[in-house]
């Protein structure tokens, strides 16, 4: 993406955002809370559409004036996990994989089933689990669930907003690694959105900056965190400092 603006009214976010994301990178998306890293997901799954620069995907340039139908497929080859209302409450954990690929697929119902078990195995989730409402499971097979949903299309692209938000240091480990697993067996390139070092360090091939509207600076995390730009350093100062502070963390 080049120059990239983004606003809500008045609000702009991104005030001319470069960012490239190679195939089969693990690329992590940083910056203070506000700076528009969610927004920009949404930017990249197509859900908000920039008022100005250029977006390509999967090498292919992307028209402000597409209409619906040319960028559902383009949409398909995206998985996203976003930060709320990862699964549908009401809904089994088997019904929530299985909705993505009932409605955009014409695949016939026994399939369908069989194919939501599968991303429910793939994940690590038991086959139990498949059965169980969201509210009874732990939060670390809640974002499993939420990872086999956002499989469900066998995207090429994942998107995660900050998928190790509100879990325990070893259920954050464990989510880490089903990352790296699923981003190899499967070759997927990642997007995530994260505040935690822990995430940035052992998941993602480099990392960018997001502040002042813009991408700052894209680097391996290690780079990155030595940066002696000051609003970089204040991030990762502050974010060494929280992991001391968070129960469990450090
Ligand atoms: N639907 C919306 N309508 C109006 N403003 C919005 C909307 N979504 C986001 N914004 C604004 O866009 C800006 C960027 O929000 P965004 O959620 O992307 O930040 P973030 O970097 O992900 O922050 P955090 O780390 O706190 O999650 C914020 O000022 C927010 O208020």
């Amino acid at each position: 993406m080049r120059a990239i603006e983004t606003r809500f009214g008045a609000t702009r976010v991104h005030r001319g955002v470069d960012l490239e994301v190679r195939r089969g990178e693990a690329l992590g998306l940083v910056g203070g809370s506000g700076s528009g890293k969610s927004v920009l997901l949404s930017v990249i799954s197509l859900l908000k559409a920039p008022s100005a620069g250029e977006l390509a995907l999967f090498g292919e340039r992307l028209d402000s004036a597409m209409d619906e139908a040319t960028l559902i497929p383009v949409r398909r080859r995206i998985g996203v996990m976003f930060q709320q209302g990862a699964l549908f409450s009401s809904l089994t954990v088997l019904e929530n994989v299985m909705l993505p690929l009932s409605e955009h697929s014409d695949l016939p119902a026994t399939l369908v089933e069989e194919f939501a078990r599968l991303k429910i195995a793939l994940v690590g989730l038991p086959a139990a689990a498949a059965e169980r409402y969201p509210r009874e499971l732990s939060g670390g097979m809640l974002k499993r669930a939420g990872v086999a949903r956002a499989l469900a299309l066998d995207p090429e692209l994942l998107l995660l907003d900050e998928p190790s938000a509100g879990l325990d240091p070893v259920s954050a480990a464990e989510l880490d690694a089903l990352l790296n697993t699923l981003r190899h067996a499967l070759g997927l390139t990642l997007v995530l959105v994260t505040h935690d070092l822990d995430s940035l360090f052992t998941v993602t091939d480099r990392v960018a900056y997001l502040g002042q509207g813009r991408v700052l600076a894209v680097a391996p995390a290690t780079e990155l965190s030595e940066s002696r730009e000051p609003e970089i350093a204040r991030y990762f100062g502050n974010a060494r400092a929280a992991r001391f502070r968070a129960p469990g963390g450090g």
